[in-house]
């Protein structure tokens, strides 16, 4: 099995690496699911995060900003807040069950971002759990404060190659990691 987690100082290009990647395999015929959380700006602010099923595409909020939240209509009494944010828990939940639930031989589960937003999400943190337990293959990227003792101890047993990106490395890791799934992903399955 291939486990990668990529971590990283915010901004570094986690999702960026982890995004072409997913492309790269998708590209030769890999089924890749899970899910990404794009931040989401207007007029040059951050005004949430996005989650999105890698697979199928469908969508959701996974966290706004309050004064956003309000103006969608969210009643945000009802919500979580986990710094400048509003977790949109039910959406988040609805889009990472269905996106993480796909589980196949052979095929990738890819997750940006494992995070505090993501596991201040009861169900939604669950769901993960069960995916990387159950998963064939692994490529994550990791929040450098993930600090989830359940989540590393899994990821531990599944000998999961923790990797540091920095400006530094960052532009020869794609090609890096190609060579690394050539060598170990590809070997190993049946084609
Ligand atoms: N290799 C690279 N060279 C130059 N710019 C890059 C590179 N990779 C990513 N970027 C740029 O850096 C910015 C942040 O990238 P990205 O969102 O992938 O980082 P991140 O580590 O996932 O951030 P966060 O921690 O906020 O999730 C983007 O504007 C992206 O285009």
């Amino acid at each position: 099995m291939v486990a990668i987690a990529i971590t990283g100082e915010p901004g570094v290009g986690k999702t960026t690496l982890l995004l072409k990647l997913v492309e790269y395999l998708r590209s030769m015929n890999v089924t890749v699911y899970g899910f990404y959380c794009p931040e989401v700006r207007e007029g040059g602010k951050r005004i949430g995060f996005r989650i999105v099923d890698i697979a199928k595409n469908n969508q959701g909020w996974l966290a706004l900003i309050p004064e956003k939240a309000i103006e969608m209509g969210y009643d945000i009494a009802f919500l979580k807040r986990i710094g400048r944010y509003v977790l949109i828990n039910y959406e988040a939940e609805k889009v990472g069950r269905e996106a993480l639930k796909m589980q196949c031989k052979n095929c990738v589960l890819a997750i940006d971002e494992i995070g505090p937003m993501e596991l201040s999400i009861e169900g939604l943190r669950r769901e993960i759990i069960q995916a990387i337990k159950n998963c064939d293959h692994l490529l994550i990227t990791l929040h450098r404060n993930m600090r989830d003792r359940d989540i590393l101890k899994l990821l531990q047993s599944k000998n999961t190659e923790i990797i540091t990106l920095t400006k530094f490395n960052r532009d020869k890791m794609f090609n890096e990691m190609v060579n690394k799934l050539k060598n170990e992903f590809f070997k190993s399955i049946d084609r």
